[in-house]
């Protein structure tokens, strides 16, 4: 057995004899009389280790497994579970909230006839107002604590879904839409902080990506329900906007009865009310350990950063610190320069570039879109915590680069055969359209004015006309031999708007489907995750206002950028650019980001101690094979060679 495994065996039993040492204490002292089965177990192991196998692997396993299956035992109390699924219901309205909107703008621009401006702000004044609340939560949750900000967040999110569904004109649609905005903001900043800091910490990785599956649960049920009430021509869209209001009602009045979070309490004093908290959310088992660590951390933390001058300062003179909000926001801008939401966005785009013809049919693929990303995220919380955070990110950063080179050869493959346009049909009203430039259709179809108007001969595409769109409806031409869709279609015309229909449209369908199978599980939740757990407690809220602020500028930035991006460099290209930004992400994430798995909150500062591009090394878990495992209130180091056994 080579030095090291033994060590580990050594450190293993020293470790669990400790452990079960002190259990017994406790259960002694606390007069409980413990299950046989415990007993048996304990008595066994303590047993095993007097007779001092040490230098058996063999008995080291078996023992470790035993000891695992008792430690599994030790169940979480429901109450942690009840907290986060609450919490996470702000994540579900930050996904609603955000993906609803598009199928709400199909309606509402023929209703209140809205031009190309007024659709644009009613999309990005929302995240703008995220970026901009993400920012100001940061002093909020400093100074009045987590839950006041969850229940502002959810009375913001009531009072935006009644101004929106009641609204009668476009400036009360803006004026909802902001205050939706800023409920998002201060939800994606204050809902993984909270979570993490009631978890604990065997289960913390899982419970915060709980919140990215409410996010993308909620892009999903948003797309879902854009599609039933797409058939709802008028005031259908009242309907989508409001139905939010229900979930925040819920999670509001929820609110009004779950605690703060014990760690804040101490921190502002609160000691008594804190433990109270502590030891209702570890099922009112011993909390000592626990509570006196976080105490004694935050002392600390106070004698050797000092309280004075504001915390962002603080943050970036105080090494570590400064080090966490690097690693912290580039996870958050690489999350978005990947491209999440342009291809989330586009999905219908690339879907009909597919063959899929019909607009209805479209809506209800790219609600399937929306269902891939929800499961995949599913399989992040499972993974979360059998791989680990850096792992997992890596992992899936990596497969997000591959599917989007595939995503762009897709679109560079289609471009390449894009075909000829032939006919140039006079415009009947004289006007001066831009469309009769293009001789092929990829010109045509990156022009959001003009579409191509074709027959198919076999699978080739003959007699087509690129023409101006209707201003009401993409899915026919202004004028000309596409304007009549019940006309055209008995004809054999077809009218693509948006793309081409080439041979190699499936290559892009391909990269999609790869694409949120990979993004989903790890760069989708992951920056949420380590962000809420990277920074010391008196630096958590304003890390965590910084980062997502950042999320929320690049989630701006890259959408709005995207269909000009396309315009200068094609849609392959803009699809290249953000793979060459994954790419660069890799590289970021392998040098700087530790693995924060199974830390307590405050142990984890001391991973960015060492310089930045040597955090990604210092992966405790790679290279001593040590797990923490929190049992009844303590933690205690187990040597891990089968993490998945941990539960
Ligand atoms: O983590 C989330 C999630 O992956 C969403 O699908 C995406 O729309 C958000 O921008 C992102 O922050």
């Amino acid at each position: 057995m080579s030095r090291k495994a033994s060590d580990n065996v050594e450190y293993t039993l020293r470790s669990l004899s400790n452990l079960m040492g002190e259990k017994r204490r406790r259960q002694q002292a606390e007069g409980a009389a413990g299950s046989a089965a415990a007993a048996a177990g304990e008595r066994s192991l303590i047993a095993a280790e007097s007779c001092s196998s040490l230098n058996s692997a063999a008995s080291g396993a078996e023992l470790e497994r035993a000891a695992r299956r008792q430690f599994q035992q030790d169940e979480t109390p429901g109450f942690v579970y009840v907290v986060s699924v609450f919490s996470a219901l702000g994540g579900f309205l930050f996904g609603y909230d955000t993906g609803v909107v598009s199928g709400a703008l199909l309606l509402l621009k023929r209703e209140l006839n809205l031009d190309a401006l007024w659709q644009e702000l009613l999309v990005s004044s929302t995240v703008g107002a995220a970026a901009l609340s993400a920012l100001a939560g940061g002093v909020l949750n400093g100074l009045c604590g987590r839950r006041p900000c969850i229940l502002l967040a959810s009375g913001l999110f009531t009072a935006g879904a009644g101004v929106l569904a009641a609204a009668r004109d476009k400036e009360t649609l803006l004026g909802g839409r902001v205050v939706v905005g800023l409920g998002i903001g201060v939800a994606s900043m204050t809902v993984p902080v909270y979570i993490a800091e009631v978890a604990p910490p065997h289960l913390r990785g899982r419970l915060v990506t709980i919140n990215t599956l409410f996010i993308t649960g909620g892009q999903f049920f948003a797309s879902v329900v854009d599609g039933l009430f797409s058939y709802l021509a008028k005031d259908g869209w009242r309907y989508m906007l409001g139905l939010s209001a229900v979930p925040a009602v819920i999670q509001f009045f929820g609110f009004l009865f779950l605690p703060e979070s014990p760690r804040w309490l101490i921190q502002k004093g609160q000691t008594q009310r804190a433990r109270r908290i502590l030891s209702q959310m570890r099922g009112n088992q011993a909390i000592d350990e626990e509570y006196d660590s976080i105490k004694n951390n935050i002392e600390e933390e106070e004698k050797e950063v000092g309280a004075a001058g504001p915390v962002i300062c603080r943050m970036l003179t105080y090494p570590p610190t400064r080090r966490a909000l690097i690693v912290g926001c580039g996870l958050q801008m690489f999350q978005q320069l990947s491209g999440i939401n342009t291809v989330m966005y586009y999905s219908a785009t690339i879907l009909q570039m597919s063959g899929v013809q019909d607009d209805r049919l479209a809506i209800w693929l790219a609600a399937l879109t929306a269902f891939i990303n929800f499961i995949f995220t599913l399989v992040g919380v499972w993974l979360v915590e059998r791989m680990g955070r850096r792992k997992l990110t890596l992992g899936s950063l990596t497969g997000t680069a591959v599917a989007l080179i595939i995503l762009a050869s897709g679109f560079l493959l289609s471009a390449q055969v894009s075909p000829r346009v032939t006919l140039n049909p006079p415009d009947p009203s004289h006007q001066n359209s831009t469309c009769t430039k293009y001789s092929y259709c990829n010109g045509c179809m990156l022009d959001p004015d003009c579409g191509l108007c074709y027959k198919l001969n076999k699978s080739s595409v003959v007699e087509s006309s690129c023409i101006p769109v209707d201003k009401d409806s993409t899915m026919k031409a202004a004028w000309g031999r596409c304007s009549n869709e019940t006309v055209f279609k008995k004809e054999d015309l077809f009218w693509a708007y948006n793309f081409c229909p080439t041979p190699y449209s499936w290559t892009a369908l391909l990269g999609l489907i790869l694409y949120l199978i990979f993004f989903a599980p790890g760069m989708g939740p992951m920056p949420w995750t380590v962000n809420s757990e990277i920074y010391p407690l008196w630096a958590r809220s304003t890390g965590n206002a910084c980062s997502s602020g950042v999320n929320w500028v690049f989630n701006v930035l890259v959408s709005l950028t995207f269909l000009h991006t396309a315009e200068y460099l094609t849609y392959y290209g803009a699809f290249f650019l953000y793979a060459g930004f994954a790419g660069l992400g890799l590289v970021f994430i392998y040098g700087c980001l530790p693995e924060t798995k199974g830390k307590k909150l405050e142990e984890i500062e001391s991973l960015f101690e060492n310089r930045l591009c040597t955090c990604g090394m210092s992966d405790s878990d790679e290279g001593r094979y040590i797990e923490y495992i929190r049992v009844k209130g303590s933690n205690y180091h187990l040597s891990d060679n089968d993490a998945s056994d941990v539960e």
